[in-house]
This record gives structure tokens, C-alpha cells and sequence, in this order.
């Protein structure tokens, strides 16, 4: 069709045929993202052809190892090594798993809506309705998750509950959590996870800072997509400008500059929340919007936290970057540095500890 057509140089550009390698990890949850990425850029671009290439990171391999002490970039190492390599043009990771500096030459290029970005709780089906929320549990309940981030602040809030160590991919928790022998009485997970695989009537409660009883706040980046590409891959960048949400990668921009601050090389457990707000009227009616970033780091008893809260206009990703690097210094300030500090002397052993948020 296109040889018989008279066309302009834009619609020649459009009508282009050409295929994109997408690279991603291999569980059923990076699989489902990355059919989606394709699903909003196949809509925008339906001569484009794209290619999953799947494979499994150190993350996936080693499912023994604690995960603060496996370093950084243990779900995307590999990937980028790919990229680099020009195996593949395109990754779609979660975001919450892409460290907050990237190797040279690769860039965060898009950022497309982002799903549910809370923390939920999952019951056992044993229980068959019996607990709604964290609060019904009683005391000596265990709890499972791996995350320190979640650990920490559920502690905080609830003192009585028993945190657990639980690993695995989706469906694998799932499993444990039901399976009466594992000894869970209940699990904490990522909304988005669960949505995204269709198992969303497993979700019992949602966990956000405003939740009564106590909630948490999620992962930087939770729910989010990030799609990495190389620096100066004009046409690559292009074709993924189309499927971005700008507010949504504002938002996370903010989120992992205040992480990039507050780490500086060692391992945080830190919660985030951002939201989108209207301006309070001034009277001339003309409303802006602003970003409202709140921040929390929390000692890994639960005994010791510092909160924050910035709600600025934001207008360009260098802003938003300012505006978490502002509220972090502020944080640190006031006794995050301090609670960080206690946890990076209390993991000695040096060089790997970042923290991964599973
Ligand atoms: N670290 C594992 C991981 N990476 C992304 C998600 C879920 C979805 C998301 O946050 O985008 C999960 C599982 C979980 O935390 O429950």
C-alpha cells in the first residue's frame, strides 16, 4: 500500500515499518507490563513491530540470598548490559526496581500512567473472610513481606504484629500465604502486582498514610512502569514519548530524587506517597496544579521515624527533582541521616547493602 500512496515526509515516518526488541525479566508480572507497553504503543504506531525478549536477572536466579545485601540492580543489570549491547532497544522494568542512577548511556525515557501505587493486605482463603484489615489480627499474628520499607512502618504502627521474611514472585506469595504450613496469617503486597495479574479480589485492605488504624507509605516508583532506552536513540525515544504521562513521571522524579538523596550509597528504608492537587482558589479562579510529595524514613524497629511533606508547583522534571532533593535534605536534617546512619552500622559487612523493596 505504501508504494501506490503519494505521501508527505511526516506520514512517510509514520507509515514506517520497523521493530522494536523490548527486554524484560521473564515472570508472568514483567511478561503482562510489557504487553501492555506494546498494547498503548502499537495503538499510536500500527506499523511498528515489537519483540519481547525475555530473560531471568540475578534477582530471579537467587532466591536465597537476603535482598539487601545482593546490590543494586539485581533485576536490571543484565537488561542494560543488553541494551548497551544492542541486543534490544527498549527495557520495561517496574519501576520501583530501577535504581535512581543509571549506567551511562542508558536514560529513564518514559514513564506511561501508573497503576495503583499502594500497598495492600492479602489474607490466607483459610480465614475465609474472617480479617478485613491488619487491625483485626491479634497479637503474635505473622506477617509476611520482605521488604524492609514495609516492615519497618507496619511495626510502627502495629507493634503486636510479627514480620516475616516471605520470597517469590506473585503467584509463589500467593501460594505461601495460603498454604497453612508456611505460617502466615497474612501477607503485604504491591496493589499494582496483583491488578496487573488479575488477582485483585485477593486484596483485603489498602495501606496509604491516611488509613485508620495505621498505614504505610509505598516504594518509590510503586506502580509505576519505567521504560529505559539509550541516550541519544532519537527514534526510539520518539516512539515512547507517545505513550508517556507526564504527571505521572513528574511525580516519579520527584519519588526517586528524594531516594538518590537520602541513600547516597547506603540502604533506606524509605515510603513515599505523591498525589496531584488544586491549588487552594485565590479568588481569580485560575487554580494551578502542584505536586504534594510526602516522605518517610523509619528505623528498622519501627521505634524511630521522620516525616515530611513538600506540595509545590512542579512544571518540569529539573523541578520536580529539586522539590524531593529539598524535602530529603530536610528530612535528613531532622533525624533521618541519624536512622540511616544505625542501619548502615548495623550491616557491617560493607559494600552490598541496598536495600530492594520486594
Ligand atoms: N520487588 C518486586 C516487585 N516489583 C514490582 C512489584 C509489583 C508492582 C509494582 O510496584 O509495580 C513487585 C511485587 C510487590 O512488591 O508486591
Amino acid at each position: 500500500m505504501a508504494s501506490t500512496t503519494s505521501t508527505t515526509t511526516a506520514a512517510k515516518e509514520t507509515a514506517e515499518e520497523f521493530t522494536v526488541r523490548i527486554g524484560t525479566r521473564r515472570s508472568a508480572l514483567a511478561i503482562r507490563q510489557t504487553e501492555l507497553v506494546i498494547e498503548g504503543l502499537s495503538k499510536v504506531h500500527p506499523n511498528v513491530k515489537f519483540e519481547i525478549h525475555s530473560m531471568a536477572t540475578a534477582g530471579d536466579r537467587d532466591k536465597v540470598t537476603p535482598l539487601p545485601s545482593m546490590g543494586k540492580g539485581l533485576w536490571t543489570n543484565e537488561l542494560e548490559a543488553k541494551l548497551m549491547g544492542n541486543e534490544v532497544d527498549v527495557i520495561v522494568h517496574s519501576l520501583k526496581d530501577m535504581p535512581t542512577t543509571l549506567p551511562a548511556g542508558c536514560v529513564l525515557a518514559c514513564v506511561p500512567v501508573r497503576e495503583d501505587a499502594r500497598d495492600v493486605v492479602v489474607f490466607p482463603k483459610r480465614q475465609g473472610g474472617k480479617y478485613k484489615k491488619l487491625g483485626d489480627l491479634p497479637e503474635g499474628s505473622v506477617v509476611g513481606t520482605s521488604s524492609v520499607r514495609r516492615a519497618a512502618q507496619l511495626k510502627r504502627r502495629y507493634p503486636g504484629l510479627v514480620f516475616r521474611d516471605v520470597r517469590g514472585n506473585i503467584d509463589t506469595r500467593l501460594r505461601k500465604c495460603d498454604d497453612e504450613a508456611e505460617g502466615y496469617d497474612a501477607i503485604i503486597l504491591a496493589a499494582a502486582g496483583l491488578l496487573r495479574l488479575n488477582f485483585g479480589e485477593r486484596i483485603s485492605q489498602f495501606l496509604e498514610s491516611s488509613t485508620e488504624g495505621g498505614g504505610l507509605l509505598h516504594a518509590v516508583g510503586q506502580g509505576g512502569l519505567g521504560i529505559e532506552a539509550r541516550e541519544g536513540d532519537e527514534r526510539i525515544l520518539k516512539l515512547l514519548k507517545s505513550i508517556e504521562d507526564t504527571p505521572t513521571m513528574m511525580a516519579a522524579f520527584a519519588e526517586r530524587s528524594v531516594m538518590r538523596t537520602l541513600e547516597g550509597g547506603c540502604s533506606v528504608p524509605i515510603g513515599v506517597e505523591t498525589e496531584w492537587v488544586d491549588e487552594e482558589d485565590a479568588g481569580n479562579g485560575d487554580r494551578k496544579k502542584l505536586l504534594k510529595l510526602r516522605a518517610t524514613v523509619v528505623s528498622l524497629d519501627g521505634k524511630k521515624a521522620v516525616d515530611g511533606e513538600k506540595t509545590e508547583e512542579v512544571a518540569s522534571l529539573a523541578q520536580a527533582d529539586s522539590m524531593g532533593k529539598r524535602l530529603a535534605q530536610r528530612l535528613a536534617e531532622e533525624g533521618a541521616q541519624a536512622i540511616l546512619d544505625e542501619i548502615n552500622k548495623g550491616r557491617e559487612s560493607g559494600a552490598a547493602l541496598k536495600v530492594s523493596d520486594s
